[in-house]
């Protein structure tokens, strides 16, 4: 008779082709059972009867801000708040924190905090800056998932964008490094121009701040970098695409075979510009929410399957700087904090698409695995991390009291879904139910190991 850890029975297991009432043994924090009826002893078992079961989300886009800004979030609440949300996997970008992953200490220094404090696994980007392209190596060495680089201004001066010069140089390096560079594409031109002259005439509205980062300014920037990455042959991660225009030209590189992935965010699907005139700073973000119309089509694109992937750009800062009081917005922080509800959004939207739950697997697992080389994470299999996050179709409104990030200041605090999550296992451990976490795992740092096992 095998001995398990946790047997979950009952449950709709979303596999990667299929969905089928079957029963997961689990042991050592692998799957080490899939069946109609796992047989055997176990120190804990699950009655999932009527639920969904979905590999543990995995979040590439995410910012913790620790070390330096660790008020605005933190590896603490940020990783809690990441597994009340059923992700068992994030990666932290390497800025917004002091001081910002851009060279080998940092990075160090980053990994052993999360260490300490990640309830969950985690990657941690690296970052391309005007001056250091000459620390990649040591970062790549070291295990970093990617690079991130940023074409228009950051909001942190710690963190430059790159000039055209720093991103070729850049590619290059990246290139020969094997690794993938994430984009944040908005032409800093282009928008620093409108913006000044906005501020400069005083017009400093909602509309005002859309109009400072319209879609061209999207679209100028990716097509630069599809220019740069053919001479370079970089691999790119566009990050948040906004606008349709911009899904098209990554299309159109994609299929003349270069190696691209883009992802976009659930607030891109399911909020418009009218929640930033509605609901003010905690609806501002970089590109900005688009008006309804342009929502629809980039809901249709999704719809159709021109995005690799959905993650959170979970990019907080404390109330005071999205203060709703605020006659100017734009001084308020461009970010929006909602890493808790990737997975519940990607749910809704498939469902009010008509689309099949396998998919919400492949966008916010599945494929972020095979892009980043996590051999072992991604999919509901044998040998893989027992990373699972069971779902329950029932609506859930939510309220305040239920986030976990460490402000309590949401663009999603209100909404409601049409589903909740009701356990988060990380590794075989039951790290969330009842609406509670269950200190005392830890997450481990998904660096050079994890990618060595890829090869
Ligand atoms: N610095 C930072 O986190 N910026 C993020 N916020 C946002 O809305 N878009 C971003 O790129
Ligand atoms: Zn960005
Ligand atoms: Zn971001």
């Amino acid at each position: 008779m095998i001995e398990f850890d946790l047997i979950i029975k009952n449950g709709f297991i979303v596999l990667e082709k299929e969905i089928r009432k079957m029963d997961i043994g689990i042991r050592n924090g692998k799957i080490s059972a899939i069946q109609d009826c796992v047989e055997g002893t176990a120190k804990r078992e699950i009655d999932a009867l009527n639920q969904y079961i979905f590999p543990g989300v995995i979040d590439v886009h995410a910012h913790f801000s620790e070390p330096g800004r660790e008020f605005w979030e933190g590896f603490s609440t940020g990783s809690q708040m990441m597994a009340a949300g059923g992700c068992t996997t994030y990666f932290d970008m390497p800025l917004n924190g002091i001081p910002s992953t851009i060279n080998k200490k940092a990075l160090l220094d980053k990994a052993s905090i999360g260490e300490v404090k990640s309830c969950v696994d985690f990657g941690l980007w690296g970052g391309l800056v005007p001056g250091n392209v000459e620390n990649l190596k040591e970062l790549a060495e070291l295990g970093v998932v990617g690079f991130k680089a940023f074409l228009s201004e950051t909001g942190n001066e710690e963190f430059q964008n790159v000039d055209d010069l720093t991103l070729l140089y850049g590619m290059q390096e990246i290139s020969k490094l094997g690794k993938v560079l994430a984009l944040h594409a908005e032409s800093a031109p282009i928008t620093s121009w409108l913006q000044n002259r906005k501020i400069k005439f005083g017009q400093l509205s909602a509309d005002d701040y859309l109009a400072s980062r319209p879609a061209i300014a999207e679209f100028e920037a990716v097509n630069r970098a599809i220019a740069y990455a053919q001479i370079t042959n970089c691999p790119l991660h566009f990050v948040h695409i906004s606008s349709p225009d911009a899904v098209l030209a990554i299309q159109k590189a994609k299929l003349n075979g270069m190696d691209i992935t883009l992802e976009t965010c659930p607030h891109y699907l399911l909020f418009n510009h009218d929640d930033l005139i509605e609901k003010g700073a905690i609806a501002k973000c970089a590109p900005p929410l688009r008006e309804e119309e342009v929502k629809q089509q980039l809901v249709s694109l999704f719809v159709e399957g021109k995005f690799d992937m959905i993650s959170s750009d979970h990019s907080p800062c404390t109330p005071d700087m999205k203060d709703s009081k605020m006659h100017n917005i734009f001084t308020a922080w461009g970010g929006i904090s909602g890493g808790q509800f990737t997975l519940l959004s990607t749910i809704e939207l498939v469902l009010q698409n008509n689309m099949s739950l396998l998919q919400v697997a492949k966008y916010t697992s599945t494929n972020p695995a095979h892009r980043f080389k996590l051999k072992g994470k991604g999919k509901i299999e044998v040998e893989k991390d027992a990373d699972l996050v069971i779902v329950s179709m029932e609506p859930f409104k939510v309220d305040e009291s239920e986030l976990f990030s460490k402000h309590k200041l949401s663009i999603y605090v209100g909404h409601t879904f049409p589903c909740r999550i009701k356990q988060t296992i990380a590794r075989g451990n039951v790290l969330f139910e009842n609406g509670q976490i269950n200190l005392g795992t830890r997450g481990e740092w998904l660096s050079i190991k994890a990618l060595i096992d890829a090869v």
